[in-house]
């Protein structure tokens, strides 16, 4: 692939490689399929279709296994957006590409991204607490938005299933997008692309109304890289208007275990970027928030990270903790 098609593309794995024989890992070959397009940008596609059958339905007898290789998904995307970033720098960086494409293949024989949302979707069964629609619907009933007159637009973003709010469906309109989408109905829409979606393209007027709510659920810990972290929570305050609600929720562990994260400094961001916290809970394994955007936004996504005011700052040092973090 010419090196200039490459550095257009996002540093996240979509979907990775073919030519897969199950248990026969030293067949697969990361090859660079066809890049999808989303309204004009390219995405990296790794084609999942020959392990379709392999591990899900393992997957769904253990859940420890699941989180256990799912967790593994995320390390592989931390250090695949570490490297594509290395390489967008240095592009004649040597085995950077030897290096991304091992990653790749590791992915894909994982299943990729496919296979990790519907691992993500196993989670969300019933029997394994919900999804997380089910803490915020009642906080969104107690502020009264279930009948203030008119449907309330919320945008999902990152959503495995359209099902999550159907049971509000007669106050709460659900737009819902992810990088690749798994139901008709899920617009395949990157979230930092909303905003500038041309007019033509098919989903815009689906996206030129202000949406009241918008929920970021397990997806900003998805990035595998701190500054477009921060570059999606920036964009939910663009998008949101004055006194718009984002929902965010990140794996516990990412607050309470992490060097350069914890409630404090979480809270310090937002504020930062305008939202007022309005409510928080933490389970067992989840953080959740509920903004509300009280001020206008102070920065652009564009803002080189140098002049970033919430650097990558070590705040606990015990050992044994993660690196997670959100530069803004
Ligand atoms: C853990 S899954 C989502 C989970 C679901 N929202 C939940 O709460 O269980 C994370 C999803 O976020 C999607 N995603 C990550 N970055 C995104 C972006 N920039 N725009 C749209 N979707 C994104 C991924 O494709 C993936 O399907």
């Amino acid at each position: 692939m010419p090196k200039a098609a490459r550095h257009k593309r996002r540093a996240v794995p979509i979907t990775a490689a073919h030519s897969l024989s199950p248990g026969t890992a030293t067949t697969v070959a990361a090859v660079p399929l066809p890049p999808i397009h989303v309204d004009g940008q390219e995405k990296i596609i790794i084609d999942t279709k020959p392990l379709a059958s392999l591990p899900l339905g393992k997957l769904g007898k253990s859940s420890t296994e699941t989180r256990r290789r799912i967790n593994h998904f995320h390390t592989l995307i931390k250090q695949y957006s570490k490297l594509a970033a290395l390489r967008s720098k240095d592009p004649a960086a040597p085995d950077l590409d030897l290096k991304i494409d091992a990653l790749s293949r590791e992915m894909a024989q994982m299943g990729g991204l496919d296979w990790y949302q519907k691992a993500s979707l196993l989670g969300q069964a019933k029997s394994r607490g919900g999804d997380t629609s089910r803490w915020l619907v009642p906080k969104l009933r107690d502020l009264g938005l279930h009948r203030h007159g008119k449907m309330l637009r919320l945008l999902d973003v990152g959503a495995l299933s359209r099902q999550n709010y159907v049971k509000e469906k007669a106050w709460i309109h659900v737009v819902s997008i992810d990088l690749n989408s798994q139901e008709p109905g899920i617009h395949q829409l990157d979230f930092l692309d909303i905003g500038s979606l041309p007019s033509s393209s098919s989903a815009y007027s689906e996206f030129a109304t202000p949406f009241d709510v918008i929920s970021l659920s397990l997806v900003v810990n998805f990035i595998g890289d701190a500054v477009t972290r921060g570059n999606m929570l920036k964009q939910a305050a663009r998008l949101l208007p004055l006194q718009g609600l984002l929902f965010l929720v990140l794996p516990l562990s990412c607050l309470t275990n992490s060097r350069y994260l914890d409630d404090d400094r979480l809270l310090a961001i937002m504020n930062h970027l305008g939202f007022e916290q309005i409510a928080i809970h933490h389970t067992a394994k989840l953080a959740h928030y509920l903004y509300r955007l009280a001020t206008r936004p102070v920065a652009s996504s564009s803002e080189p990270a140098a002049a970033a005011p919430f650097k990558k700052k070590l705040l606990h040092s015990s050992p044994g903790r993660n690196n997670f973090t959100i530069v803004v």
